[in-house]
C-alpha cells in the first residue's frame, strides 16, 4: 500500500518529463521546419486527434456565401444564447435593445457556455477568425464570426435534429421578442448606395397609440381585436385550407376619426413592423412587387387614402364632399398632383396582384391595410371579400367613445358635466380628432371642468352651425320649389289666356 505514492510520483515525474520533451522538440519543429512540412504535420495531428475524440462540433458562421446578409441561424443561435448565456456566461457584451431603453446581453468573444438537453450536456462557444488584409480589399477588416457547438458523438442523432431545431425556433422567437419595431416607408427622395439593394428605408417605430386609448365603441373595439388575434395564431388554420397567411382590413371614414391611429394600435398590439407605401412614387407594376417582395414576415402593408393615391378607378379628379376639412382637401389635391407628376405607372389590376396574386404569399403573416374617406369610390374589385377581408368604419364619435377619451386626457370617469355632453353629442357629428383636441389642456391651469366646458362650447357651435346650414337648405328648397310653381302658375295661366 505504501507503494502507491511513490508509484504516482514517479508517474508524474514520468509525464511531466514526457511532455517538456514534447515541447521542446515541438519548438526546435516550429523554429526549423519549413512552413509546408509543419502545416502538412499539423493538420495530420489534428485528423488524428479528431479521429481519436469522441466529440463533434458544429460550426455556425455569420456570413454565408456574400457578406450582404448575416446568416439567419447565426442570429438565431446569437438571440438563443443571449437569453441563456447570460445566467452563466463570465464575460458578457451589452447592446441597445427593444425601445432605446434596454440592454441587450450576449456572450462576449472567446466565452463559453454549457447548456443542457434532454440530459446531455453541450458547449457553445463564440469565437471569430480574423484573416489577412488584402491591401485592395473593399472590406478592410475581414473578422469572421462563428459560434461553435461541442457535444458528445453519442448525442449525434438528437442534436443536429430536435436541440439545433429547439436552439432556431426559441432564437427567433426570442428576436421577435426583443427586436425593435420599424417604420418602413418607400420615399423617392433618398437614393440608396448601389450596394444595398433595398427599396425601404426605416426608422423605429414609437407610436404609442394602442386599442385601450382608441375612442370606439366597446363591442366594436373587441371584435377588432379578436379578429387580429385569431389572424396572428392561425398558421395552421391558413396552411390548412390552403390560403396565403395574410389578411386585408380596409379602413374609411371622415377625416380625424381614427384610421391612421388604428393602424399603428393594430402594430402595437400584434408587435408588428410597419411599411407605409406612397403609391405615387411607386414608378410601375415591376417596382411595386419588388417592394412586396422586401417586406418582411410580421408586418403591416398600409396604403393610405387609396382613393387619391392613384388613377385606379378613373374618378380621381373629382372633388371631394363637404365633409372634407379644407386643409385634407389641399393635402390631397397634392397628393394628387405628384401622382400625375411622379408619372407613376401602377395600374390597378397591379396593384391588385400586389394584394392577392402569387408574390403576395411569400413571407406570410401579413396584414394590408388601406385607408379611404369615401369607400363609394373605390373600385368593387379592389375592396371584394378576399382582398379587403374586413371592411371596418370608423365614424363620428359617440359617447362611449367620449369617455374612453375623457378617461385617457382627463383621468375622469364621470363627471355632472358628461350628460349634457352625451345630450349634444346625440345631436350633433363631432370627430374624435376634434374631441381630442378640445379636451387637451391648453394651459397649465386648465383643469377638467375647463377643458369640458370648452367641449361643451364647441359641440354648441356645432349646432348652431349644423342648425343654420338645416336652415339655409329649406329656404333654398323653398324658394327652388316656389320658382317652380311659379312657372307652372304662369304656364297654366298661358294657358288659360291662349284657352280663352
Ligand atoms: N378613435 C380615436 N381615438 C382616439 N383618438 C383619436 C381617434 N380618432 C382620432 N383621434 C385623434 O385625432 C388625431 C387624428 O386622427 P387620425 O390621424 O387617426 O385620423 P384619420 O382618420 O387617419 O384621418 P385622415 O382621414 O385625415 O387621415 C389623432 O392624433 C388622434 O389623437
Ligand atoms: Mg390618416
Amino acid at each position: 500500500m505504501e507503494m502507491v505514492p511513490s508509484t504516482m510520483t514517479e508517474m508524474w515525474t514520468t509525464m511531466g518529463s514526457t511532455i517538456a520533451s514534447f515541447m521542446f522538440i515541438w519548438a526546435i519543429i516550429r523554429q526549423y521546419c519549413p512552413y509546408e512540412l509543419r502545416r502538412y504535420f499539423e493538420k495530420y495531428t489534428h485528423t488524428i486527434m479528431t479521429y481519436f475524440s469522441p466529440y463533434i462540433k458544429i460550426s455556425i458562421h455569420e456570413f454565408t456565401g456574400d457578406r450582404l446578409k448575416r446568416s439567419e441561424a447565426y442570429v438565431a443561435v446569437e438571440a438563443y444564447l443571449s437569453a441563456n448565456s447570460s445566467k452563466t456566461a463570465k464575460r458578457l457584451k451589452a447592446e441597445m435593445g427593444k425601445d432605446s431603453n434596454n440592454l441587450v446581453l450576449s456572450m462576449d468573444e472567446y466565452e463559453k457556455v454549457t447548456d443542457e438537453f434532454r440530459g446531455a450536456k453541450v458547449w457553445w462557444v463564440a469565437s471569430k477568425v480574423v484573416s489577412a488584409t488584402r491591401p485592395m480589399a473593399y472590406y478592410p477588416e475581414q473578422e469572421k464570426r462563428y459560434y461553435r457547438l461541442t457535444f458528445h458523438k453519442r448525442y449525434r442523432e438528437m442534436i443536429t435534429g430536435a436541440y439545433l431545431e429547439h436552439v432556431v425556433k426559441e432564437g427567433k422567437e426570442i428576436r421577435v421578442r426583443n427586436r425593435q419595431r420599424k417604420l418602413y416607408t418607400n420615399s423617392p427622395g433618398y437614393k440608396w448606395p448601389s450596394y444595398k439593394q433595398t427599396m425601404w428605408s426605416h426608422i423605429v417605430f414609437e407610436h404609442p397609440a394602442t386599442f385601450g386609448t382608441m375612442a370606439l365603441e366597446p363591442d366594436k373595439k373587441k371584435e377588432i381585436i379578436e379578429d387580429l388575434v385569431t389572424f396572428s395564431e392561425s398558421k395552421e388554420f391558413y396552411a390548412r385550407i390552403g390560403k396565403a397567411w395574410k389578411r386585408g382590413y380596409l379602413l374609411y371614414g371622415p377625416p380625424g376619426t381614427g384610421k391612421s391611429t388604428m393602424i399603428a394600435a393594430m402594430a402595437n398590439l400584434l408587435n408588428y413592423d410597419v411599411y407605409d407605401l406612397e403609391l405615387t412614387a411607386v414608378k410601375d407594376n415591376t417596382e411595386l412587387r419588388k417592394l412586396l417582395i422586401e417586406t418582411t414576415s410580421k408586418s403591416i402593408i398600409v396604403i393610405e387614402d387609396i382613393d387619391c393615391s392613384l388613377d385606379l378607378t378613373g374618378q380621381r379628379k373629382k372633388k371631394g364632399g363637404k365633409a372634407m376639412a379644407d386643409d385634407e382637401k389641399e393635402r390631397k389635391e397634392v397628393k394628387e398632383e405628384s401622382g400625375n407628376s411622379g408619372n407613376s405607372k401602377v395600374t390597378l389590376s397591379g396593384l391588385l396582384n400586389f394584394i392577392d396574386g402569387l408574390w403576395s404569399a411569400c413571407g406570410g403573416e401579413r396584414l394590408i391595410v388601406f385607408t379611404t374617406n369615401y369607400v363609394e369610390k373605390l373600385d368593387p374589385a379592389l375592396i371584394r371579400r378576399g382582398r379587403m377581408d374586413k371592411h371596418i368604419e370608423l365614424s363620428y364619435c359617440g359617447f362611449e367613445g367620449f369617455k374612453v377619451l375623457a378617461k385617457n386626457y382627463l383621468k375622469l370617469e364621470t363627471h355632472p358635466l358628461f350628460d349634457a355632453i352625451d345630450g349634444l353629442m346625440k345631436e350633433v357629428k363631432i370627430t374624435p380628432a376634434d374631441v381630442a383636441e378640445n379636451l387637451m389642456p391648453k394651459s397649465p391651469l386648465d383643469d377638467a371642468e375647463k377643458c369640458l366646458w370648452s367641449l361643451i362650447q364647441a359641440l354648441e357651435e356645432a349646432k348652431e352651425e349644423a342648425e343654420a346650414e338645416a336652415e339655409a337648405a329649406t329656404a333654398k328648397k323653398v324658394v327652388e320649389q316656389s320658382q317652380d310653381g311659379g312657372g307652372v302658375c304662369s304656364e297654366n295661366c298661358m294657358a288659360e289666356k291662349a284657352s280663352e
